[in-house]
């Protein structure tokens, strides 16, 4: 922990500060900046005692803490803006971001992995601004982004990391490199900073639908048992959104926070692989306890060990990939697929080619019709169902309802 601290000092000299943050944002309520206010917000949220009877109370706070937390990422005056050295063009099938602490040895992989020469070396903060590389696999070319490294209150714009959280918004896989010498509360850390501007890893869109309605108030209504939530905390978050009339439908057991992730929008739900490098620090019974874990890989880039199972690891499967596993004359016919699953914001949603699909979606694929062939000189619609990348195929003659895996 303290370790982490001193590079926190450490950012604000050497990278120059992020700016922004140090513009005040006055709060719509309340005295005080919407940092300070961010920050008495999350003081009485820990410690308040999480029962029943605060699940009310507690459900406002935290609505107001997104909406602070919001105004704060969208400043309205100065200080935010575009920074040189961050602005690289996407390309490719998929982009993912190297995301970690200083010194993990972000640049080591970017450059071991890419062949990209992006400076590293035994001091912090060597790298400041977004290297990007790139790597193909099974015919997929993935931009890899190396970035500065976070540090503690990165989100509220310590160091560069606004502009880093930004950059790691843009990817659709988040590699987090962790230093395998340091306890989890690193991991822990970095995932707060993250989540702090509505990225979400490795979790899914909640299954929740809120509509809004002319008038009739709340109507509230769950396909299954609730034990963190109801209709009077609903009303609450609500009510902190001046959403009076709605119809909501909760189809899982979801808290309050993923509630408000719903009615706040705006979030990312990414992929996230936790990268431990330098495992050539560790004795053999630690490496091995580390890479029991779930998404995590051990690698050592200094000794170039177990490169492959992180490639490996990493395989992403796009919609042109689904095509190509029924038939190769498909990709001749397509028009595009429907999407249902965590890959996409609303299912189904309508998808291209290059769409990366997440495990467990299912896809139905739209072919050209004879008319449209005809006019783009090159159709009819069938309907075929893909689940994600533990692939399972499926073939279906006519374009109803999809088949679930
Ligand atoms: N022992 C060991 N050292 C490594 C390994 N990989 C990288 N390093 C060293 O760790 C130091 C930091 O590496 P960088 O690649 O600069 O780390 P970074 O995460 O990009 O650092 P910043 O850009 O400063 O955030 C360098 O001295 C590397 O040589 C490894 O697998 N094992
Ligand atoms: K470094
Ligand atoms: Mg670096």
């Amino acid at each position: 922990m303290a370790s982490f601290s001193t590079s926190s000092a450490k950012a604000g000299s050497s990278v120059g500060g992020g700016g922004w943050a140090k513009a005040k944002h006055q709060s719509a309520g309340g005295g005080g900046s919407t940092l300070e206010r961010i920050q008495q917000i999350e003081l009485e949220i820990s410690r308040t005692q999480k029962n029943k009877a605060t699940a009310k109370h507690l459900g406002e706070l935290k609505a107001k803490l997104c909406k602070l937390k919001r105004d704060m990422l969208e400043p309205s005056g100065g200080g935010g803006g575009k920074v040189a050295g961050f602005e690289v063009q996407k390309i490719g099938d998929a982009r993912i971001g190297l995301v970690g602490f200083p010194s993990v040895g972000k640049s080591s992989l970017l450059t071991a992995l890419t062949g990209v020469q992006s400076e590293a070396a035994a001091y912090e903060f060597t790298t400041l601004t977004c290297i990007p590389g790139v790597i193909y696999y099974n015919d997929i070319r993935i931009q890899l982004l190396d970035l500065p490294g976070l540090i503690v209150g990165a989100s509220t714009g310590k160091g560069r990391g606004r502009q880093v959280i930004a950059t790691a918004k843009s990817c659709d896989i988040i590699l987090m490199v962790l230093d395998p010498t340091k306890d989890d509360a690193q991991k822990e850390m970095l995932t707060k900073e993250l989540e702090n501007v509505g990225i979400r890893l490795n979790k899914k869109p909640p299954d929740v639908t809120v509509r809004p309605t002319k008038g009739g108030g709340l109507k509230f209504q769950a396909t299954v048992p609730l034990n963190h939530f109801d209709e009077e905390v609903c009303a609450t978050v609500l009510k902190q959104y001046k959403m009076h009339n709605a119809d909501v439908l909760v189809r899982e057991d979801v808290t309050v926070d993923e509630f408000i992730d719903v009615i706040d929008g705006n979030r990312k739900y990414c992929k996230c692989i936790y990268v431990y490098n330098k495992i050539d620090l560790l004795k053999l019974e630690e490496i091995d306890e580390l890479a029991r874990r779930p998404q995590s890989v051990v690698v050592s880039v200094q000794n170039k060990w177990n490169y492959d199972y992180l490639l490996r690891r990493n395989k992403l499967f796009t919609v042109e990939n689904a095509v190509l596993l029924l038939h190769k004359s498909l990709l001749e016919d397509f028009k595009h697929a429907f999407v249902w699953g965590s890959s996409v914001k609303q299912s189904p949603q309508v998808c291209g080619k290059d769409h990366i699909l997440h495990d467990q979606d299912v896809v139905q694929i739209v072919k050209l019709t004879q008319a449209e062939k005809a006019k783009a000189l090159h159709g009819k619609k069938t309907g075929t169902t893909i689940a994600g990348s533990n692939i399972k195929v499926e073939k279906k003659k006519e374009d109803k309802a999809p088949l679930k895996s």
